[in-house]
């Protein structure tokens, strides 16, 4: 059962108003993420993973994956795509505070894109059901980084640049290995699994109620 993009944003705000706060649907969301990615792993210890993040809830997803990888015992950096202060929303805002007190995740924001190791496993929780237009910078270099570098590649609920609405792509975009989108598959993301690779989708706990009405 595939919905659309607004059915989503309708079910999340529903599941919000009724308690299970969407601070609480990004945790789960990036646990969920985080357990596809290691059955394609044996071991992630000491694996250097790279998670790009914009300064959307997408991004709040990665920064969720980046606490729980660095529990396994993984190199965790987390590039921000942006300024701190321009973090959009307060469950973001919330997971990149509790990083600031992480010495285990090497934090980095602004637009440098010159890393000191070679990353085994990319992360990209640039763009999700928010994208609208051509990609902007700096998210049009970090989409670049991406399809350029040689490595496991994983996507946080949809590839970005993919709309997860109509399939369509943007001017860039980029290609994964493995694609976990979360509550229910939005209706674009399976024409393109060219760009998903494994395409998977993981319940986040929102109460069944909060469909009610909409879907
Ligand atoms: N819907 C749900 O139930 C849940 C959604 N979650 C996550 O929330 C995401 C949606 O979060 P948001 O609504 O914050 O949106 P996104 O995080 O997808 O993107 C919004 C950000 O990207 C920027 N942006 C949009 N189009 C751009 C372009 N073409 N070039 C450059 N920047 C662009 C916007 O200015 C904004 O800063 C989902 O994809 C998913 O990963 C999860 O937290 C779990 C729960
Ligand atoms: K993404």
């Amino acid at each position: 059962m595939e919905i659309t993009v607004d059915q989503m944003y309708q079910i999340e705000n529903k599941g919000h108003d009724m308690g299970f706060l969407k601070k609480f649907m990004m945790e789960n969301a990036g646990a969920a993420a985080v357990r596809r990615l290691l059955t394609k792993f044996d071991d992630v210890a000491s694996k250097n993973i790279l998670i790009f993040v914009g300064l959307g809830n997408n991004g709040g997803d990665g920064l969720v994956m980046a606490r729980h990888l660095a529990g396994y015992g993984s190199n965790v950096t987390v590039m921000l795509l942006g300024d701190p202060e321009k973090i959009k929303t307060e469950e973001s805002n919330w997971n990149w505070s509790i990083l600031k007190k992480m010495p285990s995740v090497n934090l980095m924001s602004g637009n440098s894109l010159d890393f000191d190791f070679k990353p085994d496993i990319i992360i990209d929780g640039i763009l999700g059901t928010g994208i609208s237009g051509e990609i902007r910078e700096p998210y049009a270099s970090a989409i670049n980084y991406i399809n350029n570098t040689d490595c496991y590649k994983f996507a946080v609920d949809v590839p970005s640049g993919l709309d997860p609405q109509t399939g369509n792509t943007a001017n860039i975009f980029t290609k994964c290995d493995m694609t976990v989108t979360f509550h229910k598959m939005k209706e674009g993301i399976p024409k393109r699994k060219d760009l998903t690779g494994e395409l998977y989708a993981e319940k986040i706990g929102i109460p069944v109620e909060a469909e009610e009405g909409i879907v």
